[in-house]
């Protein structure tokens, strides 16, 4: 296994022939059977609390999306949980599927979501440094959070922050543009565009229309090419 990843040739299955503690006793991400799960009356609450401007740098390191924080001082920090002490912000990552249905690492009752957040932390009451932790049974503290897919709750969003400042527009008789392209729509377009940037652009070209298993490939484009206006009026305000 050249480089450690996550295709056939050097995933999951792979690790164990250059990290051999993947068949340890305390190995991550674990299935959570929630009616297996025991109340502890002497847990706290968490307690996070970060300071933005330790955000140094977002990156692609290969194996996730990561924000990087300045952790030379403890501006960001977890405490409270099961913690002893303060556990310093190093960085946050994801980590996701091929499709909404898988992504997460841990999985609850047979489910698994569609992505998982992990805000990593290092116990900087402790040790000097978060590659010193990390070697350390109570070195990290990762909390992680779930990604619903599809149905993600996504509240308290108006469209109409993303509508021009002229509301003028053209109108036509047509139809969905895609299948099952019922003749059933009174389209309005609105004459003045808003911006967007190439990043963002980029961002939903690197969304994925593989589903699990198969290749990834991304949705390039998902646009129908005009069709024939068949004498239709396109009237305007
Ligand atoms: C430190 C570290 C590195 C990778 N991942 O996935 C983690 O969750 C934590
Ligand atoms: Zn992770």
């Amino acid at each position: 296994m050249l480089h450690w990843g996550y295709d056939e040739h050097n995933g999951p299955s792979h690790w164990k022939e250059v990290f051999p503690i993947a068949n340890g006793s305390r190995q991550s991400p674990i299935e959570i059977k929630t009616q297996e799960t025991k109340y502890d009356p002497a847990l706290r609450p968490l307690s996070p609390s970060y300071d933005p401007t330790s955000a140094k740098v977002i990156l692609n390191n290969g194996h996730s999306t990561s924000v990087e924080f300045d952790d030379t001082e403890n501006k960001s920090a977890l405490r409270g949980g099961p913690l002893t002490g303060s556990y310093r912000l190093r960085q946050v990552h994801f980590h996701w599927g091929s499709s909404d249905d898988v992504g997460s690492e841990h999985m609850v009752d047979g489910t698994k979501y569609a992505a998982e957040l992990h805000v990593v932390h290092w116990n900087a009451d402790r040790y000097s440094s978060f590659v010193e932790a990390a070697q350390q049974a109570d070195g990290l503290a990762v909390m992680a959070v779930f990604l619903k897919g599809k149905q993600h709750r996504f509240t308290n969003f108006d469209p109409s922050c993303l509508l021009p400042q002229s509301l003028d527009y053209w109108t036509y008789l047509g139809s969905l543009t895609v299948p099952p392209l019922l003749e059933s729509v009174i389209w309005i377009i609105l004459r003045e565009p808003i911006s967007v940037c190439s990043e963002q652009l980029a961002r939903f070209r690197s969304f994925l229309c593989t589903d699990e298993g198969e290749a990834a490939c991304c949705l390039l484009k998902n646009y129908r090419p005009p069709q024939p206006l068949r004498g239709r009026e396109v009237r305007r305000n």
